[in-house]
């Protein structure tokens, strides 16, 4: 039994409890279950606070683990939204993401309800908060209650540098030419405009809604007490004093979270449902007989993570250039409207499979038939990617994905990229199925994608030592913990504001 000593009395108490709050977003939350499976693993007590429409998912993800709770907290209705609408990623439009946001907003009242009930417990007085850049009134939260608060953005650090670095050197981004390059110092390779966030062009625009919110969130990183983030030392270490330098605190590189997951093998000794399933997906399946027909590492995986919004037309491009590429592939199709050519389905079926269901993207990636990943770069499609060794085709399609894929391919090497060409207003155009198809190829087949394919191997067997006992990861995460643990020692039980 471990004994904790609170408020400078040494008592036999609870384990620590750490309060996890997601984004409302796959993106977002995922890579916080996984942390709070590593926490669990460690004897932590977790409560992870969501919404009704969100809890099913999150509840199968982490239903094998006992020591991890869920507080569910109504989402509000607002006249923006369609009913029902708890989730990023089923927003009709992206139009609707500044009053998904504003309605998060609301969240505010019950979050603090649930502090004060944890609070009121003396076995469960939380040691921080982890919460979502995107949720960043829960610093004032936390105030209230003398509770740390930690965000978790869920990009990176060089990605997350670059953009807060950029206007220091360029103060207007807009105004360049997309062919002008932008080199930054310490970013060993040159950018365009056209990596940058959109919020970057709105920064002239001062009624821009995201603008408010993007101030808010930097606000709150300052008054917050620090921040993890899902990278490793060994890939990110030489950038995180800048990084620090811009949050003005500090952060804890604790990634890549997911390969804190139990291994496969402790689930099969477990006899968990997970693995069972895994087994039987038809996907899997499928890859395993390619596996037998084509030999490992000949299948490219294609999915653009749980946000990218696709024209059909470029759909329709993609269909064509897979096809074209005459490479076996795996593809997530996440479009409700567009529908295959005629007589592609029928031509492509020996070799390629379209899944139009969420997958078990990790389950695909670690497959050995896998040998490429043509991504949107999310940063935890990247992590995931090169987690697994597999060599990314990068085709950034908004938010940070622009850096996240300069970075890969040309800072890390471990990827190509897809050449988009813009019109006149830097407006992206549909890439052509050509275009994909001789990335796909070169990926695949090609000198470039041999070289990106060692290195991505490289960065695979860094990434999984991080995590492993005595790892850098593995490390910080003690480190951290220990640092709570020790801070709510000293400083006694967090003051209720409201009792
Ligand atoms: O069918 C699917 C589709 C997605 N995923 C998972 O969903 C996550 C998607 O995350 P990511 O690759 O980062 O893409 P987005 O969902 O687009 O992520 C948002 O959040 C990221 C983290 O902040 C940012 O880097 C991105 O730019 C932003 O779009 C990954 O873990 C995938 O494994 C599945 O498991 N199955």
């Amino acid at each position: 039994m471990q004994i904790w000593s609170i408020m400078g009395s040494t008592s036999t108490s609870s384990p620590p409890h750490v309060v996890i709050f997601p984004f409302m977003a796959q993106g977002h939350t995922l890579p916080l279950l996984d942390l709070s499976k590593a926490l669990a693993s460690r004897g932590t007590r977790v409560t992870i606070i969501t919404t009704p429409a969100n809890a099913p998912f999150i509840l199968s993800k982490n239903s094998t683990h006992p020591t991890i709770s869920l507080s569910i907290i109504p989402f509000p209705e607002v006249e923006e939204l369609p009913e029902g609408c708890e989730n990023v990623n089923r927003l009709p439009s992206p139009d609707l993401f500044v009053p998904f946001i504003n309605a998060t907003k609301l969240l505010q009242q019950p979050f603090e309800d649930v502090l004060k009930e944890l609070c009121d417990s003396d076995s469960t007085i939380p040691i921080c908060v982890i919460s979502d850049m995107f949720l960043p009134w829960t610093v004032d939260s936390c105030c209230l209650f003398d509770i740390p608060r930690i965000v978790f953005s869920g990009m990176g650090v060089l990605p997350t540098v670059i953009e807060r670095n950029v206007s220091l050197h360029v103060p207007c981004i807009s105004s360049l030419l997309h062919s002008e390059p932008i080199n930054l110092p310490s970013v060993p390779f040159p950018l365009n405009k056209t990596d940058f966030p959109d919020h970057f062009a709105w920064r002239g625009d001062e009624k821009h809604p995201m603008l408010p919110i993007i101030s808010e969130i930097e606000q709150a990183e300052h008054n917050s007490w620090g921040y993890v983030v899902n990278s490793f030392e060994e890939l990110e270490g030489d950038h995180v004093a800048a990084f620090e330098n811009h949050i003005e605190t500090k952060a804890w590189l604790v990634g890549p979270l997911l390969l804190h997951d139990q291994s496969k093998q402790d689930l099969m000794n477990s006899g968990s449902k997970d693995v069972d399933q895994k087994q039987f997906s038809p996907y899997i399946k499928w890859l395993d007989q390619k596996m037998e027909g084509v030999g490992p590492g000949n299948v490219i995986y294609v999915a653009f993570g749980s946000q990218s919004y696709m024209t059909d037309s470029q759909m329709e491009e993609i269909a064509l250039g897979l096809e074209m590429a005459g490479q076996p592939f795996i593809w997530v199709v996440r479009s409700r409207t567009w529908v295959p050519p005629v007589g592609w389905e029928d031509r492509v079926k020996e070799r390629g499979l379209a899944i139009r269901d969420w997958v078990d993207q990790r389950g695909i990636l670690e497959h050995p038939a896998i040998g490429g990943f043509l991504t949107h770069c999310g940063w935890n499609s990247v992590l995931e990617g090169l987690s697994m060794g597999v060599p990314l085709l990068a085709w950034p399609m908004g938010a940070e994905q622009g850096l996240n894929a300069r970075y890969t391919a040309m800072g890390l090497k471990a990827g190509l990229m897809v050449l988009q060409e813009r019109d006149a207003k830097d407006d992206p155009m549909t890439v052509q199925r050509n275009v994909i198809c001789d990335s796909v190829k070169e990926l695949m087949r090609g000198d470039q994608g041999k070289k990106a394919r060692e290195r991505a191997q490289e960065l695979g067997r860094k990434a999984r030592q991080a995590v492993e006992k005595g790892g850098s990861s593995d490390k910080k995460l003690d480190e951290l913990i220990e640092c709570l643990t020790l801070k709510t020692r000293i400083q006694g039980r967090p003051a209720d504001p409201k009792g």
